[in-house]
């Protein structure tokens, strides 16, 4: 549907704002270098403040960068005004027009451009059947329910055809259930649209459900790029690993090593670790062990106590003491194993492909 689909290039962007307390100018974006290839969906995650929408309003053209270029299919586009940049936003707020039916939101964008009307009934009907909201074009706009207004918002956005489509945070307003509906959605009208998407979001599980790739940001600053299964199980730090999922830190010194294995002592035991050719033995290091992908048996590699041990239906939920290190275990298949009950002593078990060690 779109005319052509677009890459984005940011070339050592940044955006500096002032503190309006402490009056000095901080860096709300630092040097991010970030390459959008056409058609990708992708999602800018990351904590409040981090600097997510800087980088989506300056893609826009709302903010200026104070450094570095951006690109849009190829061009400079960092002295075009908002109008000119083949971009469209989906605001949070949704933002329509409240006295308009839902042809005349969808619409609107199109009599701007000054569209032939037939043409332009042609283009909305289109736009209506893609988003699910056929046969309601007569409907007001404050007659509707948050889906149906996310719906008129996006297909507004997508009716003109941009080469790349933004999105602020555009699920915020909806409940848990729907949300998780609309995110479905929007997947299925990006790929149907065939459009490049840069989507803004806190959640780490609408990051993974949505993106090609997404984009993890801490405090201003670009902190990993990949694929939603390589942030998972390559996390470049801490705080990526704590960030998307949920993971267990085991702390401790890299005290053998082989090639790109080795064996890491953690509270004083042995634990076999492979991917360690960044490290040198006497190296600190931190094994970043998912909850998934630890196990509680009666001979493993790490001796713990039981400290929690909760059934919550589609898996049991466990709190284990390795010496002084909390781990959080999930048995996900909890009918076919041993259940271990608060003070029972066991081990934590995994293999050395299963932990990530930074
Ligand atoms: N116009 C402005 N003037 C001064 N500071 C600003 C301005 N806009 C944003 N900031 C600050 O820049 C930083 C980045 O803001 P930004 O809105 O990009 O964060 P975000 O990651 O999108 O956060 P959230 O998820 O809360 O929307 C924050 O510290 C914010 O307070």
């Amino acid at each position: 549907m779109a005319k052509e689909k677009k890459g984005v290039r940011l070339e050592h962007v940044s955006k500096i704002y002032q503190d309006p307390k402490t009056k000095k100018d901080f860096y709300a974006v630092h040097d991010a270098n970030i390459d959008i290839a056409p058609g990708e969906f992708v999602t800018l995650l990351g904590p409040s403040g981090c600097g997510k929408t800087t980088i989506l309003r300056m893609i826009a053209g709302f903010e200026s960068p104070d450094e570095g270029e951006i690109y849009l299919g190829g061009e400079p586009i960092n002295e075009l005004t908002p109008n000119k940049r083949d971009t469209a936003m989906v605001f949070q707020s949704y933002a329509l027009l409240p006295h308009y039916n839902i042809f005349d939101n969808v619409a609107y964008g199109l009599k701007l451009r000054k569209l032939p009307k037939e043409e332009i009934s042609e283009k909305v009907h289109a736009i209506l059947k893609l988003v699910g909201l056929e046969g309601m074009e007569d409907r007001m706009t404050n007659q509707l329910s948050g889906g149906q207004q996310q719906r008129v918002a996006l297909a507004r956005a997508l009716v003109i055809e941009p080469g790349v489509l933004l999105f602020d945070e555009p699920l915020s307003n909806l409940d848990a259930k729907l949300r998780v509906d609309m995110r479905n959605e929007i997947r299925r009208i990006q790929q149907a649209a065939g459009i490049t998407a840069i989507y803004v979001t806190h959640d780490q599980s609408e990051a993974m459900a949505l993106s090609d790739n997404i984009i993890i940001m801490k405090k201003g600053v670009v902190d990993q790029i990949g694929d939603p299964h390589t942030v998972y199980y390559h996390p470049v730090d801490e705080f990526v690993a704590d960030f998307i999922g949920e993971s267990n830190f085991l702390r401790g010194t890299l005290s053998e090593k082989d090639g790109e294995s080795g064996v890491a002592t953690i509270e004083g035991h042995s634990v076999e670790v492979a991917s360690v050719g960044h490290l040198s033995v006497g190296n600190n290091c931190v094994l970043v062990l998912r909850p998934e992908a630890a196990h509680l048996t009666d001979e493993g590699v790490l001796p713990c106590k039981v400290t929690l041990s909760r059934f919550m239906g589609n898996y049991q939920n466990y709190q284990v003491m390795v010496g002084d290190t909390l781990v959080k275990i999930t048995d996900f298949n909890p009918k076919n194993h041993k259940i271990y009950e608060v003070g029972d002593e066991a081990f934590v078990n995994f293999t050395a492909d299963d932990v990530h060690v930074l």
